[in-house]
């Protein structure tokens, strides 16, 4: 039995970090995937195929476990129907499974991912003998959501797999409300092990799709009246997520009133924004354009005072600024992906030929689209 699935990686137009301190974010889907093919073999061919076979298919890599050592290491009560968090224990039991993979050096931050695999394939199918594939068009840790789309895409191929009625030939097709939400929630526990502390946005925006705001999980759809055009430009620094996410709670136990108004001025950028985005007054898009640009502005001060940039975005920010455009980081800064807004009529030929040359990767992207989908 073969089920397919795909998930999409998100921009976050504003409110990072602050959103796991409780503050409004607004995020939107993007077409960039990650995609999952989930092999279970027949009941009599399992008998002599005994493994868990994990293929990360564009890093030329293969892990693979078999079902008997799986079984020892980690305790058959931990599949539940539920969605439940990996404890402590089980986690650094689910580590010794991943060091005996040998993982090369220079991939040891897959570590993570491939101890989230792990925990969410047992929890969902248990000890089933499968191989798993997946590819991705995402740049792995560059602030484009590969941690979620990766722990969407996986769950939803995992849950798709006990959907009894499989038609099959129907192309990419949304999940059910109810499976939306368990697989909404799975990817969150997904995340905790990656990220430590997420605020759950980037799971729910890449399983849900299209744009969000978000609040304390609280999930509001947002219906865009405008165009919104960003290029996104890939500095290339590479960071993770779960560090700047604890780097930015140290500073708010350091400093808590200070960080309490920092937070609460990405609130009102955030809400301000979404209102923009969605206002149906007649107001011209030049000045809504206007509005945002000075909105991210703003959001991007405040990222810097909770130490997330980099002088990487630092040189995006100014190199964007000599043609007249605005920028901020997108996700969890230290380097990562920059958005900059392009507002109508602008053309792009002349920035991204000067960020490019200082080395930068840039590309647009098409904002708002599906959410995670199956195909069998
Ligand atoms: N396709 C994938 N396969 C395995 N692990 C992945 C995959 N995509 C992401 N990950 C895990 O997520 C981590 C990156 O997540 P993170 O630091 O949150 O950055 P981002 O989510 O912005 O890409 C990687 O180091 C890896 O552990
Ligand atoms: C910094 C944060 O707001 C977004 C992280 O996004 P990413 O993993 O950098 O794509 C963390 C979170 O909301 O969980
Ligand atoms: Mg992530």
């Amino acid at each position: 039995m073969e089920v397919k699935s795909r998930a999409p990686g998100k921009i976050i137009l504003a409110g990072e970090h602050a959103v796991v301190h409780g503050s409004t974010a607004v995020a939107a889907a993007i077409d960039l995937y990650t995609y999952v093919t989930l092999r279970l073999p027949l009941r009599s061919a399992a008998e002599n195929n005994d493994r868990l076979t994990l293929q990360l298919k564009d890093l030329s890599l293969e892990f693979s476990w078999s079902i008997a050592r799986l079984k020892e290491v980690i305790p058959s009560d931990s599949s539940t129907s539920t969605p439940a968090s990996c404890s402590g224990e089980i986690l650094k039991s689910i580590a010794v499974l991943v060091e005996e993979q040998n993982i090369p050096e220079e991939k040891i931050w897959l570590s993570a991912g491939i101890s989230t695999f792990l925990w969410l394939y047992t929890s969902i199918l248990g000890f089933s003998p499968a191989t798993v594939i997946i590819t991705t068009e995402l740049p792995y840790g560059s602030g484009l959501g590969s941690s979620a789309a990766f722990c969407v895409a996986l769950t939803a191929a995992l849950i798709a797999s006990s959907i009894s009625d499989k038609t099959r030939g129907e192309g990419w097709t949304c999940l059910d409300e109810t499976n939306l939400e368990l697989l909404n929630k799975w990817a969150f526990e997904g995340e905790k092990i990656i990220h430590g502390k997420p605020s759950g946005i980037d799971n729910t925006v890449s399983a849900y799709g299209n744009m969000i705001k978000f609040c304390s999980g609280e999930i509001t759809r947002l219906q865009s009246n405008m165009p919104l055009r960003m290029l996104i430009t890939n500095t290339k620094v590479g960071r993770n997520t779960k560090a700047l996410v604890s780097g930015v709670s140290e500073r708010t136990v350091r400093h808590p009133d200070a960080m309490k108004s920092v937070f609460s001025a990405v609130d009102s950028i955030s809400k301000e924004l979404a209102s923009i985005i969605q206002s149906k007054e007649e107001i011209p898009v030049t000045e809504k354009e206007e509005s945002i640009k000075e909105l991210m502005e703003v959001n991007q001060g405040l990222l810097q005072s909770m130490g997330v940039s980099h002088s990487s975005i630092d040189t995006v920010i100014r190199t964007t600024l000599k043609h007249n455009l605005t920028s901020k980081l997108t996700g969890a800064g230290g380097g990562g992906c920059v958005l900059t807004l392009l507002p109508t009529g602008t053309v792009v030929d002349k920035v991204v030929e000067e960020l490019e040359s200082s080395g930068f990767q840039c590309f647009t992207a098409s904002i708002g689209g599906n959410g995670a989908e199956i195909c069998f």
